[in-house]
C-alpha cells in the first residue's frame, strides 16, 4: 500500500516545478504584476481550457477588452487582462493560451499558464460541450500535477515535529485508506524525523497525506463553463447542466451569460461591507461598499479604512447576517458576512 515510488516521483515533480514558477516569462508575469499596481482589482480569475473553446470569445463578452477569437488553435499566445464589473466591484478576468495533455510535464507554454492561475482567486475552466467530460478530467488532472487543488478543502491533519517519543497519532475517526504503518513510514520519510505528534480529523488518503507534507498545495474555488451547447441536443446537455459548479453557455448566442458572471461572483466569495457613521444612515450605495475576500473580520475593515484604525479600535456595532441581534457589539476578530454593515467606534 505504501507508495513510496509515488512519493519520490511527486518530490522529483515539485523540485521541477519550483523551477518553473521562477521562470516565468515576463509575459504572463505581467498579469501577476498588474494585481499589485490596480488596487481597485477586488478578485482575479484565470480561464483554463483546451484550445478554441472559447475563452477570448468569453473576454470579449465579458469585459471591455477585445481579445483574438478564431477557429484555428492556439490563437491566443499571450496573457489578456480584461475587468469585469459586477455588483460595483472590478475583477480581472484573464485569458490565458489554450493548454494541452501533457501541459504540466512541460508541453507547450502549459507550465507558465497554469502558474498563472495559480496566483488567482478563481479558475474559469472552459470546456467544450461536445467533449466536457473527458476535458475536464484531463485538465484537473494538470492542474493537480502542478500542486493546484480545485474544489476540495485542505485535508484536517496537522503534524507537529518533536525531539523524541516516537510518531504518535490520533485520529478522531477511522481510517480507511491508510494504516498507520504507512503514516509512519511516509512521515520517516518527508520529515526525516522519527518523532512527531500526528493529529487526524478526516479520512484521509495517501496522497493527501503526501499533500499536507509537501506542504505547497493550493487549494482553489473552480467554476465549470460548459461552452458551444449550441452545438448539442437538449439531452445531451441535461446533464451538464444538473452537475455542482457548472454553468452550460454558448457564449457566441449569449445563452447565459448573465447567469456565468453571477456566478463567478458568487465562487468569489467576495464580503461586501458598508461603514455607518454615528448617527447617521449607512450609505448602502453599491459605489460606498467596501469588498473584502471570504473569513475577512472585523479588524480587516478597520486596516482597510486607516492604518490607525485598529490601534484605536474600542468596538463595533453589526447589523446583518453575521450578528444574531440588531445591532450587535462585536470585537476585531468578528467575522463579518455579505452585506453588513459595521459602524466602528474609536477611542
Ligand atoms: N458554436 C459555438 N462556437 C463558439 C462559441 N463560443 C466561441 N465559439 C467559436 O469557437 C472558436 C474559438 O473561439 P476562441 O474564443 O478563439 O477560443 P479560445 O479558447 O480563446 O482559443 P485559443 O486562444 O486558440 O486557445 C471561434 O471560432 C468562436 O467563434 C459558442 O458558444 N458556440
Ligand atoms: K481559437
Ligand atoms: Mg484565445
Amino acid at each position: 500500500m505504501l507508495k513510496n515510488r509515488a512519493l519520490e516521483r511527486v518530490n522529483a515533480r515539485e523540485a521541477e516545478v519550483k523551477v518553473q514558477l521562477r521562470k516565468l516569462t515576463p509575459n504572463l508575469n505581467a498579469a501577476a504584476q498588474l494585481k499589485e499596481l490596480d488596487q481597485r482589482l477586488k478578485a482575479h480569475t484565470a480561464q483554463i481550457g483546451f484550445p478554441s473553446v472559447g475563452k477570448s470569445t468569453f473576454l470579449s463578452t465579458v469585459t471591455e477588452t477585445a481579445s483574438a477569437c478564431a477557429s484555428y488553435e492556439f490563437t491566443t499566445l499571450t496573457c489578456v487582462p480584461g475587468v469585469l464589473e459586477m455588483h460595483g466591484a472590478r475583477i480581472q478576468v484573464l485569458d490565458l493560451p489554450g493548454i494541452i495533455e501533457g501541459a504540466a510535464s512541460g508541453k507547450g507554454r502549459g507550465r507558465q499558464v497554469i502558474a498563472t492561475a495559480r496566483t488567482s482567486d478563481l479558475i474559469l475552466m472552459m470546456l467544450s460541450a461536445a467533449n466536457a467530460d473527458v476535458e475536464r478530467r484531463k485538465l484537473i488532472k494538470e492542474l493537480s500535477e502542478m500542486g493546484i487543488r480545485v474544489n476540495q478543502q485542505p485535508p484536517d491533519v496537522v503534524i507537529t515535529p518533536k525531539s523524541r517519543g516516537g510518531i504518535q497519532i490520533t485520529s478522531t475517526c477511522q481510517l480507511t485508506h491508510i494504516d498507520e504503518d504507512d503514516i509512519k513510514k511516509i512521515i520517516g520519510h518527508e520529515f526525516k524525523t522519527h518523532n512527531a505528534e500526528v493529529v487526524i480529523r478526516q479520512d484521509i488518503t495517501v496522497d493527501q497525506l503526501i499533500d499536507v507534507l509537501v506542504g505547497n498545495r493550493v487549494y482553489m474555488p473552480c467554476l465549470y463553463v460548459v461552452n458551444k451547447i449550441d452545438t448539442l441536443s437538449f439531452e445531451a446537455l441535461e446533464h451538464f447542466a444538473l452537475e455542482p459548479r457548472t454553468v452550460v453557455t454558448s457564449i457566441k448566442d449569449g445563452i447565459n451569460i448573465e447567469y456565468v458572471k453571477e456566478m463567478i461572483w458568487r465562487s468569489l466569495g467576495l464580503v461586501r461591507v458598508y461603514t455607518k457613521p454615528r448617527g447617521e444612515p449607512p450609505c448602502l450605495d453599491a459605489k460606498a461598499a467596501m469588498f473584502f475576500p471570504k473569513g475577512s473580520t472585523v479588524e480587516d475593515v478597520c486596516k482597510g479604512i486607516h492604518k490607525d484604525f485598529v490601534s484605536k479600535f474600542k468596538g463595533a456595532k453589526v447589523w446583518g447576517r453575521s450578528v444574531k441581534f440588531q445591532p450587535q457589539n462585536a470585537g476585531l476578530s468578528h467575522v463579518l458576512a455579505d452585506n453588513d454593515v459595521v459602524q466602528i467606534l474609536l477611542d
